[in-house]
């Protein structure tokens, strides 16, 4: 399924990395990073991180068995960049749905092609850029001029995603996004997130009314949540805990599609629902973010060792 090369992008001259390869996974180009203290995978398509491990662990990333690495096509787990929406056009406030001219949910930058920046590597770090510029080419989805920029630096202490948007066009630009990290568990029955605990949320399966969250996130059946919250997290799964501190985030979102959405959603297992959850570093409902002409803003999560 998958073969080997060293293809350096043409901003890079060839041969200067050690760690990292080119690498074509099913129809998709991806960098393999395989450094002596992690390795991690990151797709050009959607930016989009799919593993991720400090060497001789197992993943801290969750990716569908039945995930389809193809053009045009949203990979299912990894952490897809939701962006510049969050979730359903018409759930957005008004400032940033006007924009948005595709039913589409999550935005476009997910299945784009983003463009190689930069590769940094040392005996600790490896340090990885993209970046998307939303122009016209996107027109038929959405109004407006952005750029979108990637990073992604990777140690043994964990992994740093730091998504940047700078507004590129005179208008003021309002726009909503997400980190969506996949995570894995052994038994979502058996797994919990803390650090939510004096938040409220918007519990979306409810008719979006607001709630508060009481102690602990548990999953029984499906959760999909809007915390108002960008508080320091930890999940606890079976298979260990993670903790999340995130720059430029007052929202997060918790979901577990559970058994039946699990049995509609695309690319993933009738029973993958009791092996993943999702804790989604954002800004989302109303914590939309506004940039005024050249503004930008940075939106980052850590994910480290419990
Ligand atoms: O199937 P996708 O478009 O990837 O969305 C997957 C999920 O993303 C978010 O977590 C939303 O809150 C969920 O409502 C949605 O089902």
């Amino acid at each position: 399924m998958s073969e080997s090369s060293n293809r350096p992008p043409v901003s890079l001259s060839p041969g200067q990395w050690s760690f990292t390869r080119w690498r074509t996974v099913g129809q998709l180009e991806a960098l393999d990073v395989n450094h002596p203290l992690f390795r991690a995978t990151v797709f050009l398509q959607g930016a989009h991180l799919t593993h991720f491990a400090p060497r001789d662990e197992a993943d801290w990333l969750w990716l569908s068995e039945t995930a389809r690495l193809e053009p045009g096509r949203a990979i299912r787990g990894g952490v897809p960049v939701c962006w510049p929406w969050f979730g359903a056009p018409e759930r957005n406030a008004p400032e940033v749905k006007r924009r948005i001219h595709a039913s589409q949910a999550h935005g476009f930058a997910r299945t784009a092609l983003w463009k190689l920046e930069d590769v940094r590597e040392s005996a600790h770090e490896v340090e990885i850029s993209l970046s998307l510029d939303a122009n016209e080419d996107f027109r038929d989805l959405w109004s407006g001029h952005a750029l979108a920029l990637m990073t992604f630096n990777f140690s043994v202490r964990g992994c740093q995603i730091a998504l940047t948007t700078t507004n590129l066009s005179s208008e003021p630009l309002a726009f909503s996004q997400a980190l969506h990290s996949y995570f894995p568990t052994a038994d979502i029955s058996r797994s919990r997130v803390l650090g939510l605990g004096q938040s409220n949320y918007i519990d979306t399966l409810q008719e979006w009314d607001y709630r508060s969250q009481d102690g602990p996130v548990y999953f029984d059946g499906e959760v999909d949540r809007i915390y108002e919250s960008g508080e320091p997290l930890t999940i606890v799964t079976p298979r260990g805990s993670r903790k999340l501190r995130t720059v430029g985030s007052d929202s997060t979102v918790v979901w577990n599609p559970g058994p039946e959405k699990a049995a509609r959603l695309s690319d993933f297992p009738d029973q993958a629902w009791k092996k993943m959850l999702c804790v989604e570093t954002a800004n989302a409902a109303g914590d939309y973010r506004v940039l005024n002409e050249g503004q930008s803003h940075t939106l980052g999560v850590l994910i480290g060792r419990g």
